[in-house]
């Protein structure tokens, strides 16, 4: 093979001594052929630099208007601190008007966002709906003037979705997504737009376009993602509901984080018309969009209001599901499983103590719970994840690293793009070689190669299918009505960290793997004692590399909230508020 290239250049070398002038004009097409890709190079930089610097600039104004607008609001932080049975009332009964709320929101979330970065730009017609609901005599609808916050992923006419990513920038919808045009038609006003990280294949949150968001519970930490705007803006107080999205914890996750509720809805019980996101054409696992509330009333209200008639008339693709209150107002006793460790991550003392505290609740409120050993997925714990990421990424990541092409890159994803560029020999050699010393690194190389053949990819698919059969069969072998565990084996990691730890978010993989409805309640937080037993070897040891950067992150993390996840089967929503009420009633919680 050597010899034949030496053969070539050597032909090369005496054709261009032979023909001098070809010669110098090929060598000046070469030339100008680097030049040109340099100057392209830079050129795209400019460009790309001055798209975002005017998209920024716009969303600026925005935010300029509204702040002018409200600097005169003196009350906000009364209103805002109503329970939602308070603010419903007063706006109901005329004590407070939509724009008054509008406005006492407007100025908490820009107060908040000042701090921690969670609110893109706000939603420019919301003045003009509040108004309309002033002004309207209709009969006072689920939401009437309630302010709800939109994941920057959520199609708003007039708005571009760009998670973070440069080549967004500018695609405009046409109209609103169908969750938002069914929340409108409840009388909720949609206010403000918030932070996701650059391709929402993250734990944090950061982007070029619209930079990092912070905790608001500890800025040290990450306030989890890819919802993170909606998280951080519900936990820090600027909002009371929002709608995020979830393909691998993404409202969950955030949700623990940040100290608030949430509840991952079954695939198509939510239309997702309208969402923006990257997994679209991947039907083996598939984003939800679904509702953040800072307590378990306003999240049970938004629920009911999303999943209501108009939601199947304006996407007939969801089955015509409505909420089912009868379902929700049962008080039977349940039989419900828990487990603190599902083969994968050990939990550590704080997120163990989390769920047993919700098992004690759960029972005080009459409920059997009892261990839920399921053996399909304690024996395929690490098989799981290669399940769930492995088809979650059958192109290696080379469609968004397309589309990144000329744009920064987040520190968050840069480590799994680059992972999806190694050699796919290589990433077999380190699964097989890892695999003696971490199963769990060594999952996650081998979740990252790829497919050489349609055949395998449908084979793989079809494994998740069979995963799927088997964590039903384990479900309804227990004759369980429900399911509580762990949301993250560990309290929000540092920043810093979070971008290398992401195979942690397995606790809620499971959930969009197996397509069950998943819920969060805040339980707790990290105690003194907690860390004293994490710290102490006699009680938790890691075991492997992630467990030792979450070990070393949670210095430090006393004080932070930690929930569980309250799961039930496919379509029993209801069922699994049901849990999440009873937990929260049992906890004193309920707002
Ligand atoms: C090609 C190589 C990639 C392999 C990477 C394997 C290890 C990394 C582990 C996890 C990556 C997946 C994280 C999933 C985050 C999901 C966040 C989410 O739910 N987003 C919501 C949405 O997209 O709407």
């Amino acid at each position: 093979m050597l010899v034949a290239y030496e053969h070539v250049a050597a032909d090369a070398v005496r054709f261009l001594r032979g023909h001098p002038r070809t010669g110098s004009v090929i060598i000046s097409l070469a030339g100008a052929g680097i030049l040109g890709k340099v100057v392209l190079y830079f050129w795209y930089r400019h460009c790309t630099n001055k798209k975002r610097q005017d998209r920024r600039d716009k969303a600026q104004t925005r935010t300029k208007r509204v702040a002018e607008n409200v600097a005169e609001v003196t009350n906000s932080d009364l209103i805002v601190k109503k329970s939602i049975k308070e603010l419903r009332e007063a706006l109901h009964n005329g004590k407070l008007s939509s724009l008054e709320v509008l406005k006492a929101f407007q100025k908490e979330a820009l107060r908040v966002t000042k701090d921690i970065n969670c609110v893109t730009e706000p939603i420019e017609d919301a003045e003009e709906l509040a108004k309309h609901l002033d002004a309207s005599k209709e009969v006072k609808r689920l939401l009437h003037g309630i302010p709800v916050s939109i994941k920057e992923n959520i199609a708003i006419a007039g708005y571009d979705q760009t998670a973070g990513m440069a080549v967004h920038i500018g695609d405009i919808a046409c109209e609103d997504a169908v969750l938002l045009q069914v929340l409108k038609d409840h009388g909720a006003i949609p206010f403000m737009r918030t932070n996701i990280p650059q391709t929402m294949l993250s734990y944090d949150c950061t982007n070029p376009l619209y930079g990092t968001t912070f905790n608001p519970l500890d800025w040290s930490r990450t306030p989890g993602g890819s919802s993170t705007g909606e998280g951080a803006l519900i936990g820090g107080g600027g909002s009371i509901m929002g709608i995020g999205s979830d393909i691998g914890g993404s409202l969950r996750i955030p949700a623990d984080f940040c100290g608030i509720f949430t509840l991952k809805p079954t695939w198509d019980r939510i239309s997702r018309k309208g969402m923006m996101t990257h997994s679209r054409g991947n039907l083996s696992v598939r984003p939800v969009l679904g509702p953040m509330a800072r307590d378990f009333d306003s999240l049970l209200l938004l629920t009911r209001a999303i999943l209501s008639p108009n939601m199947y008339e304006l996407d007939p693709l969801v089955p015509p599901l409505p909420f089912d209150i009868k379902e929700y107002e049962k008080t039977s006793p349940l039989r419900i499983g828990f487990y603190t460790y599902d083969g994968t991550f050990q939990c550590q003392p704080s997120n163990v103590r989390a769920v047993m505290e919700a098992k004690a609740a759960l029972e005080a409120m009459g409920h059997e719970v009892v261990h839920f050993d399921f053996p399909t997925m304690m024996g395929e714990g690490f098989k799981g994840c290669k399940y769930y990421v492995h088809v979650l990424v059958p192109d290696r990541l080379a469609k968004l690293r397309k589309l990144l092409a000329n744009d920064k890159v987040s520190s968050a994803i840069s480590l799994n793009l680059k992972l999806g560029q190694l050699p796919v020999w290589l990433c077999k050699a380190a699964e097989f070689i890892i695999g003696f010393k971490d199963q769990m690194l060594a999952s996650v190389f081998g979740a990252a190669v790829g497919f050489k053949s349609v055949e395998e990819y449908i084979d793989k698919v079809q494994d998740l299918e069979d995963f799927r059969q088997r964590f039903m069969d384990a479900w309804l072998d227990m004759a369980l009505d429900a399911v509580i565990c762990p949301v993250f084996p560990s309290p929000a990691p540092t920043r810093d960290l979070v971008g290398m730890v992401s195979p942690a978010g397995i606790y809620c993989w499971l959930f969009n793997a197996v397509n069950y409805p998943a819920g969060v309640v805040p339980v707790t937080q990290v105690t003194k004692e907690d860390l004293d037993k994490t710290f102490d070897p006699k009680h938790f040891q890691p075991r492997n590399v992630y467990e030792k950067l979450l070990l070393k992150s949670t210095k430090g993390s006393e004080g932070h909230s930690i929930g569980v996840q309250c799961v039930a089967l496919p379509y029993k929503e209801e069922l699994c508020l049901r849990v999440m009420r009873d937990l929260t009633q049992a906890l004193g919680k309920r707002s």
